[in-house]
């Protein structure tokens, strides 16, 4: 009767997001704030789905549940995606072609299709996932529900044997993390999904090896949820037809932002020492980052006001994630006052903001191997900290 926790940061991009999309650079750290899934088999051959971030409780019959190719193990890779699959799993969870809930349940049964072993399946199983994050807001709700999912499907299905290696068993989490960040997102860089899956702070270019962001030093940033709902696939949509009306002035912007990165990997390479000026330069970065974007249309009014309140405490602000909406990051400098930094919260909260403070670059993807059946309200109602007190194994 396996049965695990499993759990995954969100991120923050610091700087790139949209760019990445086009094979240019992009840094991004994990974040402290994480979901965590609860996963374990059943007897009587039901697939039992608690997501309450999404206000979805489904139980489905194992065997009614579209399903075809399975994936052939590691080394394979997963298989392309699986439109008609998608097509089916649309109709059979019949909850609506866009709703949160509606696309968070396809990419579950997604990977279970894949993933689930005709045993597993035949027998049954409970998934239930709760998240800190705020959803749809750009930090990354959408990655670490799927490096949970994936986590959670590969281990109760025995694809993460411990003849692999670590970095194998992160590489498959993150593979299987992409498949349904894909359902959910259509075009997704990549990036979420590997910080989420890795943790610490990277830089990421689509496609190829990702590296830790050399000289990485932590840095203190307030996120600011604006609380504008927006959907990252229809922000990126967004970009890419702007990007095909004015490809001449778009492509500069994106190789522009590209070099933010490349400043930003500098900064840490060769500035670790001078801090004040480390975090001088990092702000600029900031606002100029802050401006492309804007150009680029993924601004948003209340994003604006953000940037205006903390530009008058001298602080520097960048929308992060997809924007038009959800969130927004300060970087709050080691010489700020604590009386500064109280107020910039008050000032946020009076527009309605939600102001969260959060580490960034904590540890990424991990598992708990449970030894008894654990209640599922019992998990669903549990704090993060006591969750924390778990024996997490991280795949390092
Ligand atoms: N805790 C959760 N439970 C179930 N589904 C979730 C959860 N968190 C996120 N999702 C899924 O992810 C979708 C939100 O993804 P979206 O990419 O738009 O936002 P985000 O990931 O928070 O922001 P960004 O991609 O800009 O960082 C939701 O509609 C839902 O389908
Ligand atoms: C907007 C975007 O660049 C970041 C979303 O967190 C989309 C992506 O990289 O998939
Ligand atoms: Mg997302």
């Amino acid at each position: 009767m396996p049965s695990y926790f499993t759990s995954a940061p969100g991120k923050v991009i610091l700087f790139g997001e949209h760019a990445v999309v086009y094979g240019k650079l992009a840094t991004a750290g994990s974040l402290g704030l994480r979901s965590y899934a609860l996963v374990q088999s059943r007897t009587d051959g039901a697939l039992e789905v608690n997501l309450p971030d999404v206000q979805l409780v489904r139980s489905w019959k194992s065997a009614d549940i579209p399903r075809q190719a399975r994936w052939e193990g590691y080394p394979y890779p997963p298989p392309a995606m699986n439109v008609e699959l998608l097509d089916q799993l649309t109709k059979f969870v019949d909850l609506g072609t866009q709703t949160n809930r509606s696309v968070a349940a396809i990419a579950l049964l997604y990977l279970h299709s894949y993933l689930t072993s005709d045993d597993i399946a035949n027998q049954g199983y409970d998934l239930s996932v709760r998240s800190d994050l705020p959803v749809g807001a750009g930090l990354g709700s959408s990655a670490s529900y799927s490096v949970c999912l994936a986590t959670a499907l590969l281990k109760l299905n025995g694809h993460l044997s411990e003849s692999l290696s670590a970095a194998d068993q992160r590489d498959l989490v993150n593979q299987w993390a992409f498949q349904a960040e894909k359902v959910i997102h259509g075009n997704p860089s990549g990036i979420d999904n590997t910080v989420s899956t890795l943790g610490g702070a990277v830089i990421f270019k689509k496609g190829e090896k990702i590296e830790p962001l050399p000289g990485f030093q932590s840095l203190k940033f307030i996120l600011t949820n604006t609380r504008v709902p927006r959907e990252t696939q229809v922000l990126v949509a967004n970009v890419r037809k702007l990007r095909e009306k004015f490809p001449s002035v778009v492509n500069p912007m994106l190789d522009s932002i590209n070099e933010i990165s490349i400043s930003c990997k500098q900064l840490f390479a060769q500035n670790g020492e001078d801090r004040a000026h480390l975090l001088s330069r990092f702000g600029d970065l900031v606002d100029v980052n802050h401006g492309m974007l804007a150009a680029l249309g993924v601004s948003h009014p209340t994003l604006e006001k953000v940037r205006e309140i903390s530009s008058k405490l001298g602080l520097k602000s960048k929308l992060t994630g997809a924007g038009g909406g959800g969130c927004a990051l300060t970087l709050v400098r080691d010489d700020m006052d604590e009386k500064t930094v109280e107020e910039l919260k008050t000032k946020l909260g009076e527009q309605g903001f939600e102001v969260l403070e959060a580490q960034v670059g904590g540890p990424g993807a991990g598992f708990v191997t449970l030894d008894s059946v654990t209640s599922i309200a019992e998990f669903l109602s549990r704090g993060t900290a006591d969750l924390e007190t778990q024996t997490w194994t991280y795949f390092v």
